[in-house]
């Protein structure tokens, strides 16, 4: 495919979100009609109240005329509501179709996609792009298409009445459609400028706000202010410069329209005193001259905003043409439904799909059922590597990952959800109830079993003394505050009521109270007591617990064995860093 039959089909997979049914399509393709036509139809009916006014008709007679007027005004600017309400309505229906596929996409997309793109640019794609799109449909439904035909219109209606004025109007309406989208080239940059300008002194003033304490703390301030003068000095400038142009324009436009105007209305008096046309005839021919203006007006507007919109929908394109790197299985297979999982690295090697570096090279380790592994290591060394594999966030670049005898790759992927479960240390708590918060956004099992789970990872006090109980909204602005301690603990209530065969946690780096740090371990036992599990800590006293270790250098298993042979063997270096961090063994 070339590039341009690719972009095609890009831009039309995301419109055909937007397209809506047959039945609303020909009740908005009415409407616009209607809505055009209708103002139409006023210029003559003026005519004909000056014709027979200059006649000498009866004030019954006009005053009916004046009411069929006032009717038509009345009927046009309804059909317009309608237009504007129909075309809102379908284009949000539009868009909320594209942002459920295009979050749900994104929702599929693995690791490597969203560790290249910051939640800010999900957001922005989901929310900021649609939206701009959507709006510019509505906008040229209204005043493109229906901008379009109203000139259109006028010009046909002029060339029957008078094919002169007619052909005049048609080589005005050339010019000056030439001469603002000419003129509009001219502002487009400079107010795009204006806008950079603009968005570069706030990301500024973003930064430096966030970095407040480190800027007060080295004395950096009056550098910051200095960047900030010259950030709004620079915006000042782009903006005068652009606010010229538009000023320009405008009274261009201004002078432009007037003088069309004026030539229009003397040869309108031109032909009525020819006796070509009568005065009703003047009137009206220089009534539809003024008709040009506001569509004008509005198709040049529509012309900057579909340079947007069609960079919005080239970007949604994008996202929606990114696929998964990690492929489905052909044949899924399920991990095994019940009981502690079996797990086994064989010879695994791993590079990150963005920069290709080797992290991990030759890893094997093996975990019989129920067994449970401590990886440690210095910082970097690819403990966490490790875990995403476990947890297929990524496939190996080399060897496999074997969960219960299925290798990752085959297995199911509702099962691999369904029977590993993460327990991290940067717990995420959702805007949203304690039932929410625990069970993930799935339907919540009994209110007794949440309690239960609660209690057993010691949050009853916790929850007795939630204002709401389980109703309770936590996090966000205005929800209940939690420590750190107790998002670790609802994280274990979270991995308890998944009841997993295979648990991978990363222990808590951060110091917590005893009573807290207590309550953590007792459910960490708890939790690996008929479980396996992979444990990556970062305090060598927790790994107590564990069956197996695995000391991780430079992503190489340097040391492998079971605890108590490691503990025992004073040449090992699980031993040697026991006995440097003064740790029992
Ligand atoms: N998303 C990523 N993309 C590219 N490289 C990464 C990514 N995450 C980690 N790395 C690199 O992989 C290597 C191993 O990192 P990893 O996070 O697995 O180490 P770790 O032992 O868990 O460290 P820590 O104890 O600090 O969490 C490091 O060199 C790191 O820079």
């Amino acid at each position: 495919m070339t590039p341009t039959t690719d972009r095609v089909t890009t831009r039309r997979s995301v419109l055909r979100h937007l397209r809506p049914g047959r039945r609303s399509a020909l009740a908005l393709a009415v409407s616009v009609v209607a809505a055009t036509a209708l103002p139409l139809l006023a210029p003559p009916i003026t005519a004909r109240f000056v014709d027979d006014a200059i006649a000498g008709a009866g004030t019954r007679h006009l005053v009916l005329i004046a009411f069929g007027y006032l009717a038509l005004a009345v009927a046009g600017q309804a059909a317009r509501m309608f237009t504007g309400w129909l075309a809102s309505r379908l284009a949000w229906d539009g868009t909320n179709r594209l942002r459920e596929t295009l979050a749900e996409h994104a929702l599929g997309l693995d690791m490597a996609y969203h560790g290249r793109h910051t939640p800010g640019e999900m957001i922005e794609r989901v929310d900021g792009d649609v939206v701009a799109v959507a709006e510019f449909v509505v906008a040229f439904l209204l005043d493109v298409v229906a901008g379009v035909l109203l000139l259109a219109g006028v010009i046909v209606i002029v060339f029957t009445v008078d094919p002169r004025i007619g052909g005049f109007l048609l080589v005005y309406c050339l010019l000056i459609g030439f001469g603002m989208a000419r003129a509009q080239r001219l502002a487009v940059p400079s107010a795009a400028r204006g806008r950079a300008a603009g968005a570069a002194l706030f990301g500024d003033l973003e930064e430096r706000l966030a970095g407040m304490e480190d800027i007060r703390a080295n004395g950096a301030g009056e550098h910051a202010v200095h960047r900030l003068y010259q950030a709004s000095s620079a915006w000042y400038r782009a903006n005068l410069r652009s606010g010229w142009i538009g000023v320009g324009l405008l009274a261009g436009t201004w002078v432009a329209f007037a003088a069309g105007t004026a030539i229009a209305l003397g040869l309108a008096a031109w032909a009525q005193r020819s006796g070509a046309i009568t005065v009703g005839t003047a009137v009206l021919l220089f009534q539809y001259t003024l008709m040009v203006r506001a569509p004008f007006e509005r198709l040049i507007d529509q012309l900057r905003q579909y340079q947007a919109a069609l960079a919005g929908v080239t970007r949604i394109g994008g996202l929606l043409a990114e696929r998964r790197t990690l492929p489905a299985p052909v044949g899924p297979r399920p991990l095994p439904d019940t009981g502690p999982l079996e797990l086994s690295l064989d010879d695994v090697g791993f590079a990150y799909p963005d920069d290709g570096e080797q992290v991990l090279s030759h890893v094997t380790i093996s975990l019989a059922p129920g067994e449970t592994l401590g990886l440690v290591g210095r910082t970097g060394s690819g403990k966490t590597s490790i875990a995403r594999l476990v947890l297929r966030l990524y496939d190996p670049t080399e060897g496999a990952v074997r969960i219960g005898g299925v290798d990752l790759r085959d297995a199911d992927p509702v099962s691999v959800r369904r029977r590993i479960c993460a327990v991290t240390q940067d717990v995420q708590i959702f805007a949203a109830g304690v039932r929410d918060n625990l069970t993930l956004f799935r339907p919540p099992p009994d209110d007794r079993l949440l309690r239960a789970v609660l209690m057993d990872v010691g949050l009853g006090d916790w929850l007795a003394a939630l204002p709401d109980g389980l109703d309770t909204v936590l996090g966000g602005v205005s929800g209940s505050g939690v420590s750190a301690g107790e998002a670790q603990l609802l994280a274990f209530a979270r991995a308890f009521l998944a009841d997993p065969g295979l648990v991978v946690m990363d222990e808590a780096s951060s110091r917590l109270d005893p009573a807290t740090e207590r309550r953590i371990e007792q459910s960490v036992d708890r939790l690996l007591a008929d479980r396996t599990g992979v444990l990556i800590a970062h305090q060598l006293s927790s790994l107590s617990r564990v069956d197996k270790i695995a000391v991780i250098d430079g992503g190489r298993v340097v040391e492998y064995g079971r605890r108590e042979d490691l503990v025992t063997d004073p040449g090992s270096r699980f031993a040697r860093m026991l006995d440097m961090a003064g740790v029992s063994r």
